[in-house]
């Protein structure tokens, strides 16, 4: 079934003109469409101009050339009327309303519906009731919005764009300030609220692996563009995802599916070993500064062994056992420092000094 095209950009440049200065381009060649039933995060490094584009894409912020459709309707031909019909928006910055009750909040995203005094007809209160129950939180209803938490102001806010009934919802770095449990709380909210097929969601967010795991598209904005899509698995296979998150000190691993620390300053060591003490054990030595190489192709190795249930860790060509990764690690850092003065000791010169 083909899928209806609900927010696109066509050849569009975004950025900032200045009078009597050329224009400050952030990103151009922006071709992208957010279709209904998906949900769609919009990932870059800090400055390469995620909300630079937020802003333009729901009509905040004027493009530097292109165009950005909404349901087939360019943008700049939409009053802010019909366009607050079609898009919600739900921003990071805390909104003042003091002892206003949750339900009275969520109430005024009924604004594009309602007469001048915003009084609510019976289909406006069945919407705000249907957007607290989409979110869950009938129980926070009659609290004053100033008592909540920030995972639940967060909700409420959600509620309030829902209760807009848009067809495009775009949230900016709508998870920070939440805690991970939460955080993936309200992921799993935002997907499941297009899985109805009516409506779209975009979302700026910080929150790589999250939206690695829970996005059906990423837009992939790198410093300087251009702009990349596709679903998560496809960029991450292509080496998109590591390009665009490049940075001195941090690299992502396509193998695990995480970022690592590049700064190996103390080379390559190996690893021998299964499970979960291994995976700790890559963890640990990566934090102390070794680029660890599995299965021990490497001069130095560690060995992770477990005999009658009891963990212990080698360093290899040595009888030495060590009882915790924390007596290991001083085990190699005495090699390491030995090595860096070069005056390297004999293995077992090391491990006596190490205990
Ligand atoms: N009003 C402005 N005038 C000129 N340049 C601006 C203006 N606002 C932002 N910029 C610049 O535009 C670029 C993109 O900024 P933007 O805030 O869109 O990035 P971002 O990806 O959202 O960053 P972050 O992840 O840190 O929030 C940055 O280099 C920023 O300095």
């Amino acid at each position: 079934m083909k899928r209806q095209t609900l927010l696109e950009a066509r050849d569009l440049a975004v950025g900032y003109r200045k009078p009597r200065r050329p224009p400050r381009i952030v990103t151009e060649g922006i071709n992208i469409a957010l279709r209904e039933g998906e949900f769609v995060c919009l990932l870059g490094p800090n400055g390469a101009g995620k909300s630079t584009l937020i802003r333009t894409l729901c009509g905040m912020h004027p493009p530097l050339s292109g165009t950005v459709c909404i349901a087939g309707e360019p943008l700049k031909e939409l009053s802010p009327h019909m366009l607050a019909q079609r898009m919600s928006l739900v921003l990071t910055q805390r909104v003042a309303v003091g002892m206003m009750p949750v339900k009275t909040l969520v109430a005024l995203g009924r604004h594009p519906y309602t007469d001048w005094a915003g009084r609510l007809g019976k289909k406006d209160e069945e919407a705000v009731w249907r957007a607290i129950a989409d979110v869950g939180i009938e129980e926070l209803a009659h609290r004053p919005v100033c008592e909540l938490s920030d995972g639940e102001r967060q909700k409420v806010m959600i509620a309030r764009a829902l209760a807009q009934e848009p067809q495009v919802m775009i949230l900016d770095e709508a998870t920070a300030f939440l805690d991970l449990p939460r955080r993936v709380e309200l992921m799993h909210l935002l997907k499941g609220l297009v899985h109805d097929g009516q409506r779209a969601i975009l979302l700026s967010t910080h929150d790589l692996d999250l939206a690695l795991r829970c996005a059906d598209r990423l837009w992939l904005l790198p410093a300087g563009g251009p702009l990349l899509e596709g679903v998560p698995e496809d960029l991450v296979l292509c080496d998109a995802f590591a390009k665009t998150f490049a940075d001195a000190g941090v690299s992502f691993d396509k193998g695990s599916g995480a970022f690592t620390l590049s700064n190996a300053e103390r080379g390559e060591i190996g690893l021998c070993g299964e499970g979960v003490h291994a995976m700790w054990t890559y963890r640990a030595l990566e934090r102390a500064g070794y680029r660890v190489l599995p299965q021990g192709k490497t001069e130095r190795c560690v060995e992770v062994t477990c005999e009658n249930g009891s963990i212990s860790w080698h360093i290899r060509g040595s009888n030495k056992a060590y009882t915790s990764l924390e007596a290991l690690l001083a085990g190699l850092e005495y090699r390491w420092t030995a090595l860096h003065e070069e005056c390297a000791k004999p293995l077992t010169e090391e491990l006596s000094h190490a205990d």
